[in-house]
């Protein structure tokens, strides 16, 4: 085919034609699902890369004899996603710090 929706039956003659498939709600729901399906994937490998990384720096501070928590750092920590996400960053926050360093 010359052109989407297209075909070309003799030199030089073109016929338009509907599209074989007619997108429907579902098909552009569809769509968005694989970019929701994408983004989640996404959220769940970094949430878990800042797991791992979160507890390696509470165990080497552990280990030169500091605290298991730093609160001054999660207040900033909380504060930045309250000003990213509004109100429930909050929320998210709490959960993702509760998963690097286990509950408080
Ligand atoms: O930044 C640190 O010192 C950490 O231990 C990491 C982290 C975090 O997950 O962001 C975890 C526990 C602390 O109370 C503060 C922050």
């Amino acid at each position: 085919m010359s052109e989407a929706g297209s075909r070309n039956l003799t030199p030089g003659a073109t016929v338009t034609t509907q599209p074989t498939t007619t997108a429907t709600p579902d098909d552009q729901i569809g769509e968005w699902r694989v970019r929701i399906d994408e983004i989640d994937a996404a959220i769940i490998e970094l949430w878990n890369e800042r797991s791992r990384i979160s507890g390696e720096v509470g165990k080497a501070r552990r280990a030169a004899g500091g605290p298991r928590l730093v609160l001054s750092r999660e207040q900033r920590i909380l504060e930045r996603y309250r000003r990213g996400l509004g109100a429930i960053g909050v929320r998210v926050a709490m959960l993702v710090l509760e998963s690097g360093r286990g509950p408080l």
